[in-house]
């Protein structure tokens, strides 16, 4: 069943800048991890989910409702963390969250404590005088703390030390397993390795891809390190019909994808003593994507 439909969202700033004819579902249940170079339209798509932009062209749905014209119960229902979060600066963090919790109606305070207790945060103080972190942590409490089905994050974990950065992924596990649906843009891939069942890259205001990171990481060629008995024999070794990624002594990098029969008939022909499987991690997947460049 699908909770967030995406359907041909566009938004053109100009000079090929905004996002241009997105479609995507995110199921019950899902992580779905949003990534992108700056500048490639995360948050101009977030944005729209919230109702916060009214797109060209295309339309937005999450669950039943339009993200165009029920835009207010979105925002009262909805798990969302911003990307960049405007306080009132001079309220306490616990004054915000009491705020925010009386807009939606809560009754129940439980989550908020537990949140509260688990993010080790103190809310007492100004928010004015909070570290980068801590104003992170009383928005993630916000997002989370009416126990919302549908969670939209924008780079939830930027100024989280890398402690609370694990502990930020065990309460998506945890949030996972009680078949919360959740968006999450997100430039941290360890997070998204550890968290998302699905990932779409958006580079341009247009997806590159949209797959499993099981899908992702399987599509994905090998690379072996051959060694060989001296370097004359690593030089003979890599004139072998491979694709050779690098030399060094008596070393040789080969990627392999579907031709591993030319690996092993190479391996008989030549003096190897040791093989190794070189393991990409994902995020030099992720980079082959991207494409290297800083602009989006
Ligand atoms: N109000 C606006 N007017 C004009 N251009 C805009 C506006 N908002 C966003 N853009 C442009 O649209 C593109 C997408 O921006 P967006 O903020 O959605 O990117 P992002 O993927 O969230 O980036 P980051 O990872 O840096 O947060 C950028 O080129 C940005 O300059």
């Amino acid at each position: 069943m699908s909770v967030i439909t995406v359907s041909n969202l566009t938004k053109d700033y100009g000079k090929n800048r905004g996002i241009f004819n997105l479609s995507f579902e995110i199921h019950k249940g899902e992580v779905f991890g949003y990534l992108g170079p700056n500048g490639a339209g995360k948050t101009t798509t977030i944005r729209h989910l919230l109702g916060f932009l009214n797109a060209d062209k295309g339309e937005c749905h999450i669950g039943q409702l339009s993200c165009r014209t029920d835009a207010e119960q979105i925002q009262r229902d909805l798990g969302y963390l911003p990307g960049e979060i405007a306080f009132f600066d001079d309220m306490s963090g616990i004054g915000y969250l009491k705020f925010i919790a009386n807009m939606r109606g809560m009754k129940n305070f439980e989550k908020m404590n537990e949140l509260i207790s688990y993010f080790e945060l103190d809310p007492s103080g100004r928010i004015k005088k909070m570290s980068k972190g801590m104003k992170q942590k009383i928005g993630i409490v916000s997002a989370f703390m009416h126990d919302p089905s549908t969670l939209i994050l924008d780079e939830p974990t930027s100024g989280l030390d890398p402690l609370m950065q694990n502990k930020f992924i065990e309460l998506i596990l945890n949030e996972k397993s009680k078949g919360k649906t959740i968006l999450m843009s997100s430039h941290s891939f360890e997070e998204v390795e550890r968290t998302c069942d699905r990932i779409g890259i958006i580079k341009k205001g247009r997806f590159v891809t949209i797959e499993t990171v099981a899908n992702l990481k399987k599509a994905q060629r090998k690379i072996y390190s051959i060694s060989l008995q001296n370097e004359k024999a690593a030089k003979d070794f890599a004139t072998e019909p491979l694709e050779i990624i690098s030399i060094n002594g008596d070393k040789v990098q080969v990627a392999i994808k579907d031709n591993i029969k030319v690996l092993t008939t190479a391996l008989n022909r030549h003096p190897v003593t040791a093989i190794d499987v070189v393991s990409q991690s994902l995020e030099e997947i992720f980079m082959s994507y991207y494409g290297g460049e800083n602009n989006a």
